[in-house]
C-alpha cells in the first residue's frame, strides 16, 4: 500500500532495486494502463567491471525488466560495456561499431522491440591501426535494432583533484569527438545525446535544446567525490535551463579496486524534479513517464527560450 501511494505520488516513478522489482512493476503498470497511455523510459544503474561478459548480462536482464515494466526506451550509463582497470586494459578491450557488442545490442533491441541508449561505449577510433585511441561514444538503436545516432564525447576528464583522491586523465586513451549531434526523434520525444562530463558544459546543453531537444541525456560514471558535490545540481540546473526532462544512467560501486562510481541514476522533468533517483548503492532501474504536454506547459508557462538573446549578444561584452 504504501509503495502504491508513492508511485501515485511520485506520477509512476519509482527507483527500484531489482528484489522489489517485479512488485512495484505490476503495481506501476496497472495505473499506467488505467489513466493513460504516456511513454515510459527506463533509467538504469550498474557496477561494469572488466568482464564484458558478465556486463552484458547484467545490461540484457535490466533491459528485460524494463520492457517488462512497460518502458519503450532504455538508457544505460557510461561504461555500460566495461570500465577497464588501466589504461592498456581500457584499449585492449575496445571494439568498433561494427563489432561483436554493438551486433548482439541491436540484436537485443530487435527482440524486445525497445530503443537503446548506449552510452559510454568504447568505440576503436578511425586512425585505431596508427594511434590506439578510442572515443566515448554515446551511440542510440532504435526497436529494430538499427544504429541511428552516434555522438561522441566532446569534453574529456582530464582532472587531478588531489585532496580528494581524484586522478584522471581520459585524454590520455580518448580522442574527443569532432562536433554535436542533432537529437534523435524517439518514442519518447526529441533526445539531445550528451555523456557524463559533458554534463558541466551548458553550452551543450543550450546547443542541443535550440536544436529541438525535448530529453537531455548524460549516461555518467561520476567519481564519488564529484557526484556528491555537484551531481543532482548539475542535473537539476541543465533541466531547469532548458526545460527538458535530464535522464542519466549512472555506474554505482566498485569496479575494480581503484574505481569507485557515485551512482544515483537520476531522472528530472523540465521544471525541475527529481522524479526518479535509483541510489547510490546497487543495480538498479527507475521508470519515468515521459508527458511531452507537462514540457509544453512549463515552456509556454516561463518562455525563456524565447526571451535568450542572440548568440552574439554574449559574446561581445564591452
Ligand atoms: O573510463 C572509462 O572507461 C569510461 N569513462 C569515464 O568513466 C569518464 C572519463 S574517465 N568519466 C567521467 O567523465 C567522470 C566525470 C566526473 O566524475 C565529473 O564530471 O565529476
Amino acid at each position: 500500500m504504501r509503495l502504491f501511494a508513492a508511485l501515485r505520488h511520485r506520477g509512476l516513478s519509482a527507483a527500484v532495486g531489482l528484489s522489489a522489482w517485479r512488485l512495484k512493476a505490476v503495481r506501476g503498470q496497472s495505473r499506467m494502463s488505467s489513466s493513460s497511455s504516456l511513454p515510459v523510459a527506463a533509467v538504469c544503474q550498474m557496477t561494469s567491471t572488466p568482464d564484458k561478459e558478465a556486463n552484458f548480462s547484467t545490461c540484457t536482464r535490466l533491459v528485460e525488466q524494463a520492457k517488462e515494466g512497460g518502458a519503450c526506451m532504455v538508457f544505460l550509463p557510461e561504461g555500460f560495456d566495461y570500465i577497464g582497470s588501466n589504461r592498456e586494459e581500457t584499449l585492449q578491450l575496445s571494439e568498433s561499431l561494427d563489432g561483436d557488442l554493438i551486433s548482439r545490442y541491436s540484436h537485443l533491441a530487435r527482440k524486445l522491440d525497445v530503443w537503446l541508449s548506449l552510452g559510454g561505449f568504447h568505440e576503436r577510433g578511425h586512425d585505431w591501426k596508427t594511434d590506439r585511441r578510442i572515443y566515448n561514444s554515446h551511440v542510440i538503436i532504435n526497436g529494430q535494432g538499427e544504429l541511428v545516432s552516434v555522438y561522441r564525447k566532446a569534453h574529456l576528464f582530464d582532472v587531478e583533484l588531489t585532496s580528494k583522491g581524484v586522478s584522471l586523465k581520459e585524454s590520455a586513451f580518448t580522442v574527443p569527438g569532432p562536433r554535436l549531434v542533432s537529437p534523435v526523434q524517439t518514442p519518447i520525444g526529441k533526445v539531445g545525446l550528451g555523456v557524463c562530463y559533458d554534463l558541466r558544459f551548458p553550452e551543450l546543453s543550450s546547443a542541443l535544446r535550440r536544436h529541438g531537444a525535448e530529453i537531455l541525456t548524460y549516461p555518467s560514471a561520476f567519481t564519488v567525490a564529484t557526484g556528491t558535490a555537484h551531481w543532482e545540481v548539475l542535473l537539476r540546473a541543465r533541466a531547469i535551463e532548458t526545460q527538458c526532462f535530464v535522464l542519466a544512467a549512472a555506474q554505482v560501486g566498485a569496479h575494480h579496486p581503484k574505481r569507485t562510481s557515485f551512482g544515483h541514476a537520476l531522472a528530472v522533468d523540465p521544471w525541475g524534479e527529481v522524479t526518479g533517483d535509483c541510489g547510490g548503492s546497487d543495480e538498479a532501474l527507475t521508470l519515468v513517464q515521459i508527458d511531452l504536454q507537462r514540457l509544453r506547459d512549463v515552456r509556454r508557462d516561463m518562455p525563456v527560450q524565447q526571451h535568450r538573446r542572440d548568440q552574439h549578444f554574449y559574446c561581445s561584452l564591452d
